[in-house]
Order: C-alpha cells, then structure tokens, then sequence
C-alpha cells in the first residue's frame, strides 16, 4: 500500500480571482518547483479554478441547474479551467514531474451536487506508473440537477476516502482559519468546536460560487468524521507546499474528528 498525499492547491494562489481567466504565472511556476522539491511518494493533486471557472460558472448560472442559458456555459468553463490545469501540468513538465490530466466533466457524475459516481481507476494507474494525476474542480452532470459545479474540495474528500490518503493538505491564500474577531489563525478545527467556528466562515473574497472557506471546513470536516485529518495552510507562502509535502512543519489550520 503506498502512503498517498492528496493536496489541494486553491484557485487564490494560482489565479487572480477579481479578473476572469487570469493566471499568477511565477505562482503556477513556484508550486510546480515545490512540488518538485517535496515529492516523495504518491502524489494526488487538485486544483481549484480560480478566476478560470468561477467567473463563467456565474456569467452562465452552472449552478442553477440544467436551462437554456446554463447549457451554453458548461464548455466555456470547462475549456476555462482546463486551460488552467494545462498550465499546471506544463509546469509540472519543466519541473521534471510526470503528470496527468484528469477531468472531472468526462470522469465524474453528480446527484444534487455530490459526487455519484467516479471513475477512480484511471488515477490508481497513474500512481502505479509514478504520475501525478491532476484534477481540477468542474462543471459536471448532475442526475437531479442536469448539471451543477464541482469543487476541488469536494473532490478531495472523496478521492482522500476512495483512496485511502494518508496525508490531505489544502493550500490557500491565507494562513489557515482565522477567528475574525482576533484575526489569530484558529489551530484546530474539531467536531468539539465546529459550531463556534461555524460562524467565523464565509465565502471568499474573490469571484466565487462554491462556498470559499466556508464550503472547504464543511467538506474538511466529513473527511475528519471519516477518520481522516487535514491541514489547511497557506500556499502562497514559499516553502510551505515543499514542507507540508515532505513531512516538515507547515503551520495552519488541522481538521479532526474526535
Ligand atoms: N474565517 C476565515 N478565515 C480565513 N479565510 C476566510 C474565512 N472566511 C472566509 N475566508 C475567505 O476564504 C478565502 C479562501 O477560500 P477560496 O475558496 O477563495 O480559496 P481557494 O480554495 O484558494 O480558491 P478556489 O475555490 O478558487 O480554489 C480566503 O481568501 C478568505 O477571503
Ligand atoms: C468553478 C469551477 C469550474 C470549479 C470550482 O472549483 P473550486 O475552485 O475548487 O471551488
């Protein structure tokens, strides 16, 4: 069994989410080295999109559900963030990591928002290989709905259980959760303190339709309840992905269950 990492890098870090489709280069340059840097066994990265989907997601209301105006915006935001993630992927490249694409729109169905079904084993191949797969949140089919969005963060949720992860890191913008009253960074989030914290979260400070911090602790916290910890930390700080990767300490925010 190999000790898998699922990480989540957010669409903040490698993205301007005030203007549409516009990327942080020498972001997407310096997460891809760092990944280089820290790499050390199975690797599952996320995406999030940043301004290469959440702007389009509202301009065409994918949320909304399936009508004849959402049905034009599903490629649009697809080719978005795909664009994104190819970037991403070339960086790897450079960098010397071997990754691939996977899709969420042609890999995933959804009932009512949450993922139904998934086809996983594409990704298991390309750990086998020594490929890290690269996935991305997504417009993608909804049995219910005809079609809503897709976040990273539920995507690493699910993949942190299918796959059984040993580590699961979510880098951000910010240094973790932050108690808004003090603005200290809140260094454990538990079932024991959810409902105080609650009330500290709210969506992000960009263009955004998944929830921003708010939606992430939600998801964080159904994986902790599953028996599987995580860390939120701040991922445009150099040197934290490298150290969150290579078992160094990586200050943030934990996510636990009891
Ligand atoms: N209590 C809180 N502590 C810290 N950040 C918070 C809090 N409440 C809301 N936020 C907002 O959440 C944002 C992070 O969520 P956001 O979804 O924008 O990040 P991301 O995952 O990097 O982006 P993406 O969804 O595009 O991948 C922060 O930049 C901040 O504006
Ligand atoms: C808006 C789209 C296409 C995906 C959202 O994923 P997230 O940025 O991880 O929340």
């Amino acid at each position: 069994m190999r000790d898998l990492v699922v990480l989540k890098v957010g669409g903040s870090v490698l993205t301007d989410k005030n203007k549409s489709s516009t990327a942080r280069p020498e972001q997407i340059a310096r997460v891809a080295r760092e990944i280089h840097e820290g790499l050390s066994g199975g690797l599952v990265l996320i995406h999030g999109a940043g301004s290469f989907g959440h702007h389009q997601a509202k301009e065409y209301g994918l949320k909304n559900g399936l009508n004849e105006k959402s049905i034009k915006g599903i490629w649009p935001t697809h080719y978005a963030v795909k664009s994104l993630n190819n970037m991403i992927i070339e960086a790897l490249a450079k960098n010397g990591v071997n990754a691939l694409p996977v899709h969420p729109l042609s890999a995933c169905t959804l009932k009512d928002g949450r993922i139904d079904s998934m086809c996983t084993d594409v990704i298991e191949l390309m750990l086998d290989a020594n490929v890290v797969p690269v996935l991305h949140g997504d417009a993608v089919l909804d049995r219910e709905k005809g079609i809503d969005i897709l976040s990273g963060d539920q995507l690493v949720v699910y993949l942190a259980r299918e796959l059984r992860a040993k580590k699961v890191g979510i880098g951000t913008n910010v240094d973790g959760v932050y108690d808004v009253k003090e603005f200290n960074v809140i260094r454990e989030i538990t079932p024991g303190n959810i409902e105080s914290v609650r009330g500290m979260l709210s969506g992000s400070s960009g263009v955004d339709v998944t929830g921003g911090m708010y939606g992430k602790i939600m998801e964080l916290m159904e994986l902790a309840n599953a028996g599987i910890p995580s860390q939120v930390f701040n991922a445009e700080k150099e040197g934290n992905i490298a150290r969150f990767l290579n078992g160094g300490v990586c200050e943030g925010t934990s996510i636990r269950g009891e």
